[in-house]
């Protein structure tokens, strides 16, 4: 493609994007076993964004877009190129970014070696950004391969090798031309949590939260989805058997915000987070943040579990937090 014509594209708006989805570590993988991916789930995540996509006129048949062998396969996979040289397109809506965190990739590696804390000057730290960086690129490439398969014309993209860094853990710089030209072109981009240089630091990790903020405020989506492992945002940890689902949360200009639904006995509006021994981004505190700054510019976000009639609904922007049989969390702004 000519420069200048590359420079044109770049500079100009991107169609609006439809949705942004988190794909949760812990959604998607094992997070007790070390560098496990939940098939059944990540499978289901990619069909039903492939449902959520669709414009209706979608072949049935999938055209699937992983052609590399996979191991213990036994001959060259099957391409269909007749297939695809007859279709008139995709079938699909696909003005979708994909953001995936790392669950029992990346973080492991991450917090043994305190990448997250910084001081490249240690061999140990040098060692474990890399290490992160290895595990969290080759789950990118396995999230990728899966919306393939589902015919999704997905492409990874890293934040670091893009040149994204921090200071003091904020987005300092972050080029997204190439998540933009990607989009222009009708791909997916397909980011990930990340291993990335620090001003102040020298290095951290930067959750796929963080990176779902910062595209949200540039990119201006009509949703944002997380999908995670629960149902939602709760008053306490999950885990505890009183815990209430917080199905609608408002923001105010300022950030402040409260519990509209359900109303909590005395007018509660605090929750009570855990976060994983190895967790280095702040599990569920740092996704309730990014939600509510996401919210603050009018973005609708809904947080739900996998691999479930609600998150195939949120994924399709189709949400009454109203309705009794909503399982999720909405957070919006008041306004
Ligand atoms: N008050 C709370 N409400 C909801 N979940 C909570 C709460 N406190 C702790 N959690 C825990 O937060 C976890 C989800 O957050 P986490 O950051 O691990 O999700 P993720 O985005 O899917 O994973 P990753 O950060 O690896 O990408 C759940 O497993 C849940 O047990
Ligand atoms: C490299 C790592 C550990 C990325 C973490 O991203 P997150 O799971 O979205 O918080």
């Amino acid at each position: 493609m000519a420069e200048a014509a590359r420079k044109q594209r770049s500079a100009a708006a991107p169609r609006p994007v439809r949705c942004i989805v988190k794909l949760g570590g812990a959604a998607i993988t094992n997070k007790g076993e070390l560098e496990s991916i939940d098939e059944e789930s990540l499978r289901s995540a990619c069909a039903q964004l492939r449902r959520a996509m669709s414009d209706g006129t979608s072949p049935e048949k999938v055209m699937g877009m992983d052609w590399s062998r996979r191991p213990g396969d036994p001959a060259d996979p099957v391409v269909d190129a007749e297939g695809f040289a007859g279709m008139a397109g995709l079938g699909l809506d696909s003005n979708f970014v994909v953001v995936h965190g790392a669950g029992s990739f990346g973080h492991f590696q991450a917090s043994r070696s305190g990448v997250h804390k910084g001081g490249l000057h240690s061999t140990l730290v040098k060692a474990g950004f890399v290490a992160t960086r290895i595990s969290v690129t080759s789950l990118n490439q396995e999230i990728v391969r899966a919306l393939a398969r589902e015919g999704i014309p997905s492409v990874g993209i890293s934040p670091f090798a893009c040149g994204w860094s921090t200071r003091q853990r904020n987005v300092e710089s972050a080029d997204a031309s190439q998540i933009i030209e990607s989009l222009h072109a009708g791909f997916v981009p397909v980011l990930h949590g990340d291993a990335v240089l620090d001003e102040l630091l020298d290095c951290t990790i930067l959750s796929g939260d963080v990176i779902i903020r910062h595209l949200a405020q540039l990119l201006s989506p009509k949703y944002v989805v997380f999908l995670t492992d629960v149902h939602g945002v709760y008053d306490r940890p999950p885990t505890d058997p009183n815990a209430v689902l917080l199905k609608e949360i408002e923001v105010d200009d300022n950030g402040g915000w409260s519990i509209v639904k359900p109303a909590l006995q005395g007018n509660r509006n605090g929750v009570e987070i855990s976060v994983a021994a190895h967790d280095t981004t702040g599990g569920m505190e740092t996704k309730i943040l990014e939600a509510a700054a996401i919210a603050r510019l009018g973005v609708d976000v809904y947080i739900t579990k996998v691999d479930t009639e609600h998150s195939l609904r949120a994924l399709k922007g189709d949400v009454n937090a109203s309705s009794d049989d909503w399982l999720g969390t909405v957070i919006r702004s008041a306004k």
